[in-house]
């Protein structure tokens, strides 16, 4: 098939790479020349495991990028990637959908009639339901267009993860074709074919409608953001009582209605999506008359964490004036992406409380260094623990999993562990967040 996608970032490179290395012809569509130029010369926009081998295969091949709209004119499908960011209170910014929408529309009116199939617009990005039917369509719509004749829309909602987005795509847990037209769910299983030839078992696919396609990526977020939430929740109690909320959640794990993933309790979730997302299906919600009492509270108490790792620190050392580690700045292992990282609520603590910051992570520091010029940056986690009065495990990187001796060269050796990933040992003082 011949596809196009608009938006080549996170979402956009990586579904337009798995699909072009599944056989379809892929032309992504971007306002960003560099990007555009990236792509066209086999080199990855972003960095993802297993990405930069599959643009160096067919960029410029299979794989084309271009600034112009028209290019969709050549194909059966055009997916919209594009950023869905929060607005100031939280609600889903829609600006950047409806301007490609609008775009799409554009192309699509200046081309002439031919008497194929109407244009399937397939919306990939995360938004609140009934976006594509009350805000996508009709701008769409807007050049002229007759929806059912020369276009249709659909929902495919992502559920990749930065970091395994590739090996996420090409198995995923399901696929969700949210549709109000059976030749736009033809099309869409004809585009998945192959993925679901490909993949390793069966790849079961959600045919439903499109405003539920919506709700059901928002659920599927929400629920695990809240996942982690509540097992923080249950982990801030087992400190109470000196329980170790680790064992503990690894028997409740073997409870098949609970499942053992995301069970990892710490300093809590953080990320491109999981905090813009709950915030903008509680404020839609909230802008129907519902208040999502559970939600609010997961997002509240996400919030804490941060806060008890700092009080836990508080209640070993008077940090203000001295040296204090924070080991791990990415959101999560495996990514340089600081994007609403758990860090920076700990680094603000820190900072108000006058302690002298020296921060260490193995590929976020550039990223941070932006954002906090003025703190100070170690090359590794055992030169940051030199001299420190105190250490925060903030990512839970499998390198700080090794060290031991390091934290002998400390002032005063408290570790307060925000993610399990230090033993306790002779010698240190310390503190796990929830045991
Ligand atoms: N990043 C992730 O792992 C996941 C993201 N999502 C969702 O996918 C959507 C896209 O997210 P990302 O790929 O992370 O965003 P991104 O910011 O990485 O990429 C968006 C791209 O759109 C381009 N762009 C902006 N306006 C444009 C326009 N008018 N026309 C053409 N291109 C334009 C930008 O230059 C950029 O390259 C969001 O709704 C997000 O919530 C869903 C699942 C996973
Ligand atoms: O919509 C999205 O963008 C994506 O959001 C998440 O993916 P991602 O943000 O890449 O990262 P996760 O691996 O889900 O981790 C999110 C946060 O939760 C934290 N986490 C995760 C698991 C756990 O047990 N405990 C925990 O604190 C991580 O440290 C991280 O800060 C979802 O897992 C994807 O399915 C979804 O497509």
């Amino acid at each position: 098939m011949n596809v196009s996608i608009v938006g080549s970032g996170y979402v956009g490179t990586t579904v337009a790479a798995c699909l072009a290395d599944l056989g379809h012809e892929v032309v992504t569509i971007d306002i960003d020349e560099d990007i555009v130029d990236a792509v066209n010369d086999g080199e990855s926009p972003i960095h993802e495991p297993g990405l930069d081998e599959l643009v160096a295969e067919h960029g410029g091949g299979r794989l084309r990028a271009s600034t112009d709209y028209d290019e969709i004119l050549n194909t059966e499908l055009t997916m919209l990637a594009l950023p869905t960011p929060s607005n100031d209170d939280g609600s889903i910014d829609l600006q950047f959908m409806e301007a490609g929408a609008a775009s799409i529309g554009e192309a699509l009116a200046g081309a002439q009639n031919t008497g194929e199939d109407p244009h399937l617009v397939v919306t990939k990005s995360t938004v609140v339901p009934n976006t594509t039917e009350d805000r996508l369509a009709p701008r769409i719509a807007d050049a002229g267009l007759e929806r059912g004749t020369d276009f249709l829309v659909a929902s495919n909602p992502e559920f990749q993860r930065e970091g395994t987005a590739v090996a996420d795509f090409l198995n995923p847990d399901k696929l969700v074709f949210g549709t109000d037209d059976d030749r736009a769910t033809a099309t869409l299983h004809d585009l998945y074919a192959p993925l679901r030839e490909a993949a390793d078992g069966d790849v079961p696919v959600v045919e439903t409608g499109i405003a539920e396609a919506e709700m059901i990526k928002y659920a599927n977020n929400t629920f695990l953001a809240t996942k982690i939430s509540l097992i923080n929740d249950i982990g801030n109690i087992c400190k109470e009582f000196g329980v170790d909320a680790y064992e503990v959640a690894d028997a409740i794990g073997l409870d098949d209605r609970i499942g053992e993933q995301f069970l990892r309790s710490g300093v809590g979730w953080g990320g491109s999506c999981f905090p813009k997302d709950t915030d903008a299906i509680i404020a839609a919600a909230r802008d129907e008359g519902y208040d999502p009492a559970v939600l609010s509270a997961a997002v509240e108490l996400n919030d804490d964490q941060p806060k008890r790792l700092l009080s836990l620190l508080d209640d070993h050392t008077d940090v203000s004036g001295k040296r204090i580690a924070v080991l791990g700045l990415a959101f999560k292992p495996g990514t340089d992406d600081i994007r609403n990282t758990r860090a920076v609520p700990v680094i603000e603590g820190l900072q108000e409380r006058g302690a002298d910051i020296v921060a260490y992570d193995p590929v976020a520091t550039e990223n941070m260094r932006e954002r906090y010029p003025d703190i100070e940056y170690a090359d590794s986690a055992a030169a940051a623990l030199v001299d420190a009065s105190g250490a925060v495990i903030v990512t839970d990187w499998d390198e700080f999993a090794a060290l031991d001796a390091e934290f002998d060269e400390m002032d005063d050796p408290v570790v307060v562990d925000g993610r399990r990933i230090i033993d306790r040992r002779d010698g240190i003082t310390y503190e796990g967040l929830t045991w």
